[in-house]
């Protein structure tokens, strides 16, 4: 089905058959028509070290009736270019390999990371879950949208959530002092990003997490693990946190599984990042903005200001800074997520999903209707963004002078 790739760097990987008409609705047509179901894939992240291999094989151990593929994106000295592939059914476990261009599936997966594993599955069979787990130093930030693929392309596989497994003992002394080979790290991570110094792989792997999992528990006290909650939460507070001893979850499902982190936008998640969190973190801190509901007309301007703030990273100058030098009177926003819920006028809310440059609004009339009345708040839409020099009262003047003027 994949005889026909395209290898052309900037566009995303396609699922071509031979007897179709290489045009997108045709092919998500044909898809349908094959009654393949997507099959969400869930990115496991971590620094080295916190539990990954842990939790893979309390999955692939666990008699959880389901069929999931493991995918372990170990980067080793040898640029091997197949990788051990796991799947779990039923408590069994059986070995496949994956044949990638270059060995490593985060650099290779926009040309032939997701056809391999889609031909893998009509080799064996489609899984009902896919878990990569990338390596201690992976940036998810770039993994994420090249698995973000739209529905147009009829690919059989979508990012469901990027879970992000810490170290209680150790993730406080990760996020104060970047390791040497971090500055250095994979070459794929930073190139695009200059990031500042202060700024550790440990940063991004929790900016960039839906879920994050607390591991080692055993391992501090009381007062240590609320202290470690509260640091992440103020860089990202868009995550569910949960706590485990030996990576052991309470459950898949919700945790690790079906997290649909990129086609919903839960709105009480939204309310609890807009709760205000302390500035714990001098790297990473998440903002929340709001907006009164939006003509259609204002919606057009909010995704010009959407793609100035996260495409162009304009400077943004702070309204108490007056008289200020230019250097510490502003700032330009790097933003690694961004989720919201935009109310319109006309009735409906529009989601909002962001990761790095590549965003995109969803239409979700019917998806808000249930919570509505759990907070006073609803009535206005919230932008929430996960990033670095994020200056709220800055931002939010900035965002109504785009929008609403
Ligand atoms: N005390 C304690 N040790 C743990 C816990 N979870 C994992 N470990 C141990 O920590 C070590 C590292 O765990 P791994 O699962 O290999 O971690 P990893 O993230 O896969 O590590 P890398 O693959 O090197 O990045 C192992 O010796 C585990 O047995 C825990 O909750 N408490
Ligand atoms: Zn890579």
């Amino acid at each position: 089905m994949n005889s026909d790739m395209d290898f052309d760097d900037d566009a995303p990987p396609m699922l071509v058959s031979a007897d179709q008409p290489d045009d997108a609705e045709n092919l998500s047509n044909h898809v349908d028509d094959l009654n393949l179901t997507r099959v969400p894939i869930t990115i496991i992240t971590g620094y080295l070290g916190a539990g990954k291999t842990t939790l893979m094989n309390y999955i692939l151990n666990e008699r959880h009736g389901k069929k999931i593929a493991v995918i372990l994106n170990e980067f080793g000295d040898s640029a091997d270019i197949e990788k051990s592939l796991t799947v779990s059914q039923e408590g069994q476990q059986v070995e496949e390999w994956l044949e990638l261009a270059n060995g490593c599936l985060c650099c290779s997966v926009k040309d032939t990371g997701v056809s391999a594993i889609e031909s893998l599955m009509e080799k064996r069979g489609a899984f009902d879950y896919i878990l990569l787990e990338t390596t201690g130093l992976a940036d998810p930030g770039n993994l994420a949208p090249l698995f973000w693929v739209d529905d147009g392309l009829g690919s059989t596989i979508y990012l469901d959530g990027i879970v992000t497994l810490v170290d209680a003992k150790n993730i406080i002394r990760c996020l104060s002092e970047p390791t040497p080979d971090e500055t250095q790290a994979d070459e794929n991570s930073t190139t695009e990003h200059a990031h500042g110094p202060h700024l550790s792989t440990a940063h991004l792997q929790i900016s960039h997490a839906d879920v994050i999992v607390i591991n080692k528990a055993d391992l501090v006290s009381e007062a240590e693990l609320e202290q470690v909650k509260a640091r992440i939460s103020s860089i990202n507070a868009l995550a569910k946190i949960h706590v485990t001893e030996h990576s052991k979850v309470p459950a898949l499902e919700g945790v690790l599984l079906d997290l649909h982190a990129y086609d919903q936008v839960d709105a009480d998640s939204i309310d609890f990042a807009s709760k205000g969190h302390s500035h714990l973190d001098p790297a990473i801190s998440t903002t929340t903005l709001t907006l009164p509901p939006l003509s259609s007309a204002q919606l057009d301007k909010l995704d010009t200001f959407l793609r100035n703030i996260l495409w162009t990273r304009f400077f943004i100058s702070h309204p108490e800074a007056e008289g200020v030098s230019v250097e510490s009177a502003g700032s330009r926003p790097e933003i690694h997520r961004t989720k919201g819920r935009l109310v319109m006028q006309e009735g409906g809310v529009k989601l909002l999903q962001g990761v790095r440059e590549v965003f995109e609004f969803i239409d979700a009339a019917d998806v808000g209707a249930s919570n509505d009345g759990a907070s006073a708040d609803r009535g206005n839409g919230k932008i929430v963004f996960i990033g670095r020099n994020l200056v709220p009262a800055a931002l939010q003047k900035t965002l109504e002078d785009a929008v609403l003027a």
